[in-house]
């Protein structure tokens, strides 16, 4: 069967295996037959709604948390499994927390050192300085951390968990104590820093847009399941089910009927031709996903909506639309055309990837 996903990297060597996980608190199984790979280098995010289990299986890969199923491999080397729990001491696996975890007796270099105690000064001070530069922290190395902003507070801590050179990095919601715009840049900079020195890392995030930005791979949980992992683009193109769809950015499902060539879609839009042929019959109910990029203004022609409601972001502006029938889709638009709240608008389609799923009656 055709397939309408970009492929995942398949090349690269496998370096964390999590197979089957599952966690209980007491009774409790908040985790379960959760399953994925990271490749060497690849940095992937767990993304998902407050409680739906995100930071325990960060915990389990670090060894703070026993598995009541399943095993967590690191380069082949079974880390996790129900009967057994390697010390995270001993996982060589690095961990920066949102709230910075730095000790606040140690200077910046001290604190980026602590990790390389057993080791001999010379070599502390070369990886040090290494670090420092890279995180352009040089000028501030004798600081102690209630002198710096947050900012480099965060900075510190990478540099810190990077200094014994872990295997792998694990990073819990480390940008959210941060300013929108510094949130973003920082994130950025991390994600360059990692793939320099081509260090694999897991980021915990519930903030869709970091994740997309930060990542090769996503895995989006809900209720303690992997919904999908995935490439960004797939899972924001290609969600596996209602769940992903509603969680990956914004949109609408409008109501639609399978047409007489299955690949087509009626809808009050018109006919959308899809990228498929779907697996139902004709004239079976499905609900099409629209995303606010499928949905372009027409010159000549088109469906009048009336605009709702609408959230200008800079370059562009996010429109609610209301169709004749009380449906609605959204439409992101160029600002520069501005329209007004039940202005009349004359909109078309144009999806590339026609998602839709079967609607119950
Ligand atoms: N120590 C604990 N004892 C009992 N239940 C816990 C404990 N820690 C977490 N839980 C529960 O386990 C579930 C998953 O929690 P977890 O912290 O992994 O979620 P999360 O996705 O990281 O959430 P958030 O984004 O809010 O941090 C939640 O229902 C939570 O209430």
């Amino acid at each position: 069967m055709a397939s309408y996903h970009y492929a995942l990297t398949t090349k690269a060597r496998t370096l964390l295996q999590v197979q089957e996980i599952q966690c209980q608190y007491e009774s409790d199984i908040v985790v379960d037959k959760v399953s994925f790979h990271v490749n060497d280098g690849d940095i992937c995010s767990l993304l998902g709604p407050s409680g739906c289990g995100k930071t325990t299986i960060l915990r389990a890969i670090a060894g703070f948390q026993a598995l009541t199923h399943g095993n967590i491999t690191l380069r082949d080397h079974c880390l996790s499994q129900p009967n057994l729990l390697i010390a995270p001491e001993q996982r060589n696996i690095g961990m920066v927390f949102q709230d910075y975890a730095l000790f606040p007796h140690l200077s910046v270099k001290d604190n980026i050192c602590f990790g390389l105690r057993k080791q001999p000064s010379a070599q502390q001070n070369s990886i040090a300085k290494r670090l420092l530069d890279l995180v352009q922290l040089g000028n501030v190395a004798h600081r102690y951390p209630h002198e710096l902003s947050g900012g480099q507070q965060q900075r510190v801590a990478l540099a810190r968990a990077l200094a014994p050179s872990p295997d792998l990095l694990l990073l819990d919601e480390p940008f959210s104590n941060l300013d929108a715009e510094l949130r973003k840049r920082l994130s950025l900079e991390v994600r360059d820093i990692l793939k320099e020195l081509h260090i694999s890392a897991i980021l915990v995030t519930h903030d869709q847009q970091e994740a997309f930005a930060f990542s090769d791979q996503v895995g989006l949980l809900h209720g303690g399941q992997l919904q999908q992992w995935d490439i960004p683009f797939n899972l924001y193109h290609e969600p596996s089910n209602r769940t992903v769809a509603d969680f990956i950015g914004e949109g609408c499902f409008l109501p639609g009927v399978i047409g007489t060539e299955t690949n087509t879609i009626t809808t009050e839009l018109g006919t959308l031709m899809g990228n498929r042929p779907y697996p139902w019959l004709p004239g079976s109910p499905v609900d099409v996903l629209l995303r606010p990029d499928d949905i372009v203004l027409s010159d000549f022609g088109g469906i009048s909506a009336t605009v709702e409601k609408k959230v200008f972001s800079g370059s562009a502006t996010l429109y609610t639309l209301s169709l004749p029938t009380g449906s609605r889709v959204e439409a992101l638009l160029p600002s520069h055309r501005n329209y007004a709240i039940k202005e009349t608008v004359q909109i078309t389609t144009e999806a590339d990837h026609l998602i839709a799923f079967s609607r119950e009656a």
